[in-house]
């Protein structure tokens, strides 16, 4: 089954009232599936139609046009809804409210029975313990934020829909909420990522999608987005004959002494190598070369039209 699928969907604010906004095509025809039990990052430029996007899986905002399902599911069944475990990119919480008082609140909301044991094991899962008795309004961003992605946990949903889940968490926390979300996915769950921290992106999600202009320029598995199979990087000790290596066709990377080819097997690579060796280079690194999501961003933009918004 397919955790998310979304064809020619469509989100047009407004519907022609006169306001600000009105018209504005956010979701152009967007065609999206994600496998269950995948980790999804949605990236894309300020205004691209991801929140909108999320909310149209929430069954918040209804599309114009297309279709979406969520676990199979029409987005406003409520029992979609209630396998949905949703972090919002902001979070208002209740700031008299304990963490305990406010999961147990959300909880209650989410129709779990008895739910002390599974909100303090959440308190603790996300690095709160201790904080129990402490007023929220006293929290601090990545506290703050910490708490939200327990109230989204709770229940153990098959869905994780989280905006900017990392957004004010220190380089410690955002390595634990890694590791939650790593357990997330052993128990089965999908995680379904939006974020413009790509770097973290990169490091929790395998499937991504590039959204611009409510349409889906890009998606796929990281290393083939991510990857070249064909591209290698070379490194060659000083001193470099740099003008031998670009006649033999090696273009120049970034870094001293390193070099790229495209090579589309193992005896071409090799014959590169052996050309190079001959006019007296020496090799001492080989890897292929890796872009990182900021680069496949910039270049997909580059080719696809960098309009994020509509
Ligand atoms: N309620 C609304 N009324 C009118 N226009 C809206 C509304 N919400 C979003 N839009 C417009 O729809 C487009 C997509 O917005 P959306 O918030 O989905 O983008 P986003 O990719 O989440 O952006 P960001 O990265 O800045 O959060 C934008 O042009 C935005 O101005």
């Amino acid at each position: 089954m397919l955790a998310i699928e979304a064809r020619g969907l469509r989100k047009t604010y407004g519907g022609g009232w006169p306001r600000r906004g009105a018209g504005r095509e956010a979701l152009a025809g967007l065609d999206l599936v994600v496998p269950e039990g995948a980790a999804f990052g949605l990236i894309g430029l300020n205004g691209a139609g991801k929140t909108t996007f999320i909310k149209s899986l929430l069954g918040v905002v209804r599309p114009s046009a297309g279709v979406v399902r969520v676990l199979g599911k029409d987005p406003e069944d409520p029992a979609a809804r209630a396998q949905i475990g949703y972090l919002p990119e902001r979070l208002f919480l209740p700031h008299a409210f304990t963490p305990v008082q406010f999961l147990s609140s959300v909880a209650r909301l989410k129709g779990l029975p008895r739910a002390d044991d599974e909100v303090r094991r959440q308190i603790g899962r996300v690095g709160l313990s201790g904080e129990e008795a402490r007023r929220i309004g006293g929290f601090s961003k990545g506290m703050r934020q910490r708490l939200g992605l327990a109230a989204a946990l709770l229940g153990g949903p098959m869905l994780l829909v989280l905006d900017e889940p990392t957004d004010g968490v220190d380089p410690l926390g955002r390595a634990e909420i890694r590791r939650i979300l790593a357990e997330e996915r052993a128990r089965g769950a999908t995680l379904f990522l939006n974020s413009h921290l790509l770097a973290e992106t990169e490091r929790v999600c395998d499937r991504i999608g590039i959204l611009s202009g409510g349409r889906l320029l890009r998606e796929g598995p990281i290393e083939a987005l991510c990857g070249s199979e064909t591209r290698y990087r070379l490194t060659f000790a000083p001193p470099v004959d740099a003008a031998a290596l670009l006649a033999l066709g090696f273009r120049a990377g970034e870094g001293e002494g390193v070099f790229v080819v495209d090579a589309p097997d193992p005896s071409a690579l090799n014959e590169y190598i052996d050309g190079a060796r001959r006019a007296g280079a020496r090799l001492v690194g080989l890897a292929h070369d890796v872009r990182d999501l900021e680069e496949v961003l910039a270049e997909a933009l580059g080719q696809g039209g960098g309009q994020g918004g509509a």
